[in-house]
């Protein structure tokens, strides 16, 4: 039976239980199970915190698990990324009080605080920068005010908590981070079970980021509009009882689809029609 974990708790939690679900696992908890038995795909998902998750897997203990590639990293688990998940995205960057001319370079003997210690000490290593690690478990934006930190690295998504505290970000992120399906080695794709529970949440992903755009165009403009939507290996063109006139379908991203519509209206397509996919296999 195929063990997978799940975080229990926190930002990934809700998003990484219903990828899954989509992609036809039973990983639904009830109330507070640590376990939940999907029998019909032999499937086993333990619920773990996020910070753990990779620790279990690189230990042989678990095949597969969600959890943030700064989680994974930090823990310095010897666990492989088979797949970015596309949700729980954030960077993770240095940040100091607003106005204050301090950057990285400039850390020398300062206390940096952050929930995350291995990934600092190895960036502070690598600018040969000896500054002391404040390790706190989170609301690490405070900790300045408070005076145990002269800066923070800490995790950054819209950027509100920063500002909420008077700080602000200085210097390249030290890393852009999602959910990831990690593994112990890359080695376990051999194994069928572990392929049948990738390729079904690649189909889930995959199909988040792209449409299915269909529309009525002059065969004229044919080849015109196959460069605007050539697809995934070409779209599909098919006759209308209207006399010069093809239908095309053809996958095209999600985050291109106003500019493809704009650049279709232009060439003279009509009937131009977008709709969501629910999984797909390319
Ligand atoms: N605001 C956020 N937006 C997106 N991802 C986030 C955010 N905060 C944390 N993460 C990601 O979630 C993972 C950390 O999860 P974890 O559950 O430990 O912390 P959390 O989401 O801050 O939850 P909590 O503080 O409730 O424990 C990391 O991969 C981190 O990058
Ligand atoms: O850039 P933002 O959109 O503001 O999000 C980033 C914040 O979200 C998380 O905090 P969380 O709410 O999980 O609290 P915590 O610091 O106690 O973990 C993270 O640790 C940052 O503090
Ligand atoms: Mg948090």
């Amino acid at each position: 039976m195929l063990k997978i974990a799940i975080p229990n708790k926190g930002s990934l939690s809700e998003d990484a239980v219903q990828l899954i679900r989509e992609a036809g696992y039973n990983c639904r908890r009830y109330s507070r199970e640590l376990i939940v038995m999907d029998n019909v795909n032999q499937v086993e998902f333990v619920f773990l915190r996020p910070r753990d998750i990779a620790v279990y897997v690189s230990k042989g203990i678990l095949d597969m698990g969600v959890t943030g590639r700064d989680l994974a990293l930090d823990s310095r688990s010897d666990v492989a990324e088979l797949l970015p998940l596309g949700f729980g995205r954030s960077s993770f960057a240095y940040a100091v009080p607003a106005g204050s001319d301090l950057t990285p370079d400039g850390f020398e003997g300062l206390r940096i605080a952050t929930s995350y210690p291995q990934l600092v000490i190895e960036d502070l290593q690598r600018r040969e920068i000896d500054a002391e690690i404040i390790r706190l478990d989170g609301a690490v934006e405070i900790s300045i005010r408070l005076g145990v930190a002269d800066a923070i690295a800490d995790v950054v998504q819209t950027g509100r908590t920063l500002v909420a505290a008077g700080l602000e970000v200085v210097g390249e992120p030290l890393l852009h981070s999602e959910a990831v399906l990690v593994a112990r080695t890359r080695d376990i794709e051999r194994q069928e079970a572990v392929n049948t529970f990738l390729e079904r949440i690649r189909g889930i992903v995959v199909a988040r980021e792209y449409v299915m755009v269909e529309y009525d165009i002059p065969k004229s403009m044919l080849e015109m509009a196959c460069v605007v939507t050539p697809g995934i290996e070409s779209p599909t063109v098919s006759p209308l009882s209207k006399e010069g006139w093809v239908a095309v379908k053809s996958m095209s991203r999600l985050r291109d689809v106003n500019q493809i519509m704009d650049s279709l209206t232009k060439i003279g397509a009509k009937g131009i029609i977008v709709t969501d996919i629910r999984t797909c296999r390319i």
